[in-house]
């Protein structure tokens, strides 16, 4: 027997991906669709490539809307998850793409979000050390955002052996769905065509405390992040560059060897063969993280560069994974390591 899952927010670019993954997904059945302003719509008008759900109408996302299922997967503005989710039942499983849950510290919520901190909830990025145990007997997880996913899992390994000091530098790249689907003026294509541009500088950007808390957990001392997102003209996609100054005694092949093993059995992650470098049209539409890791010694630096999906690995990938393991599934049921190419 399956497993009903809903979907809020099923017109947005998460909920569509969430969408196009259970549909591919063997023990999980579709249940009710909702959305904001869109409720009444037919999905196939906002989401023509999910085929076989083009006649199903959207509903108003309310909590009797969303009661019912065994999962829930909230794909909505940040700010909307709190009320929903308490007036769920606690043995749903809710899963959240947005950002309320994700920080554990309130004055961090505060600084980058400005309201008041909704809580925390664990945080479903399960490649994190003793990630896995806390996500199988949760019922509310925070998805992770989708830079912190790519920027975490390209240094973790450097940090946890012990090769890295704790003082991160992350540029990374993301194409324009991270952004959603909503109209922003500085998304208008002739704003984003043939430019790429940077935005949130200077330690400004929210998702700035949320990969420095990954990282000081991992590595169990305070990490230091700087972190400049840039906005490239494609629709999917992160690529993220991040280096941090080598420590005394790292050499090319310890820092090798600290990759191979913290990757060798994770099912998304792929450390590429040295001297091969990640790029994000190798990811499209899969749930892979490519790795790669290398030391640049005339610098002193430890550079390490991911790719992923923003809405596969960087939102709905990770949500449907985290889920699974919830859920008491293998953890890749229904997730694709093939990407769509060119
Ligand atoms: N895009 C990405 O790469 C990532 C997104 N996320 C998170 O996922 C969440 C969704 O993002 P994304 O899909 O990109 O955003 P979109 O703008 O594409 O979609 C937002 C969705 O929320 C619905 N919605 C908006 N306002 C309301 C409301 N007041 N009540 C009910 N539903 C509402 C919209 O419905 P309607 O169409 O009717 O307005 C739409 O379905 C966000 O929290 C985001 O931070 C996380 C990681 C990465
Ligand atoms: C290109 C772009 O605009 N990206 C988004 C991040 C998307 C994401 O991960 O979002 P949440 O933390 O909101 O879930 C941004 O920088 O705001």
């Amino acid at each position: 027997m399956g497993m009903r899952a809903a979907v809020a927010g099923a017109s947005g670019y998460a909920g569509g991906e969430l969408l196009r993954l259970l549909l591919g997904h063997p023990r999980i059945e579709i249940g009710a669709l909702t959305a904001g302003g869109n409720a009444g719509t037919r999905l196939g008008e906002l989401q023509p490539h999910l085929a076989p759900l083009a006649d199903r109408v959207l509903e108003a996302t309310t909590p009797d809307a969303l009661a019912g299922h065994d999962v829930v997967f909230l794909a909505l503005p940040h700010g909307q998850s709190a009320a929903l989710a308490a007036r769920l039942g606690p043995d749903t499983l809710v899963v959240d793409c947005g950002a309320d849950f994700r920080l554990a510290d309130a004055g961090d919520w505060q600084r980058f979000y400005g309201t008041p901190h909704a809580g925390t909830w664990p945080y479903g990025l399960p490649e994190l050390p003793g990630a896995r145990e806390r996500l199988r007997t949760a019922r509310r997880i925070a998805v992770p955002g989708c830079y912190p996913t790519a920027a975490t899992l390209a240094v973790l390994p450097a940090l946890t052996a012990g090769l890295a000091e704790a003082d991160v530098v992350v540029v990374a790249a993301s194409g324009t769905s991270g952004a959603g689907r909503a109209p922003k003026p500085h998304l208008l294509g002739s704003e984003v065509m043939g430019s790429a541009s940077v935005y949130g500088m200077a330690g400004t950007h929210r998702h700035t405390p949320e990969i420095a808390q990954n990282l000081t957990a991992a590595a169990g001392r305070p990490v230091r992040v700087s972190f400049t997102p840039m906005l490239v003209p494609m629709p999917r996609g992160i690529l993220a560059t991040c280096s941090a100054p080598a420590r005394p005694g790292t050499t090319a092949a310890r820092l090798r060897a600290a990759y191979q093993d913290a990757y060798a059995g994770e099912p998304f992650i792929r450390l590429l063969p040295e001297g091969g470098w990640p790029a994000t049209s190798a990811t499209l539409g899969a749930n892979t993280v490519l790795v790669q890791a290398a030391l640049d010694e005339a610098a002193g630096r430890i550079v390490a560069v991911a790719a992923i999906d923003n809405l596969t690995k960087g939102t709905a990938g990770g949500a449907v994974q985290s889920a699974n393991i919830a859920l008491g599934l293998p953890e890749t049921t229904g997730l694709p390591t093939t990407g769509l190419a060119p």
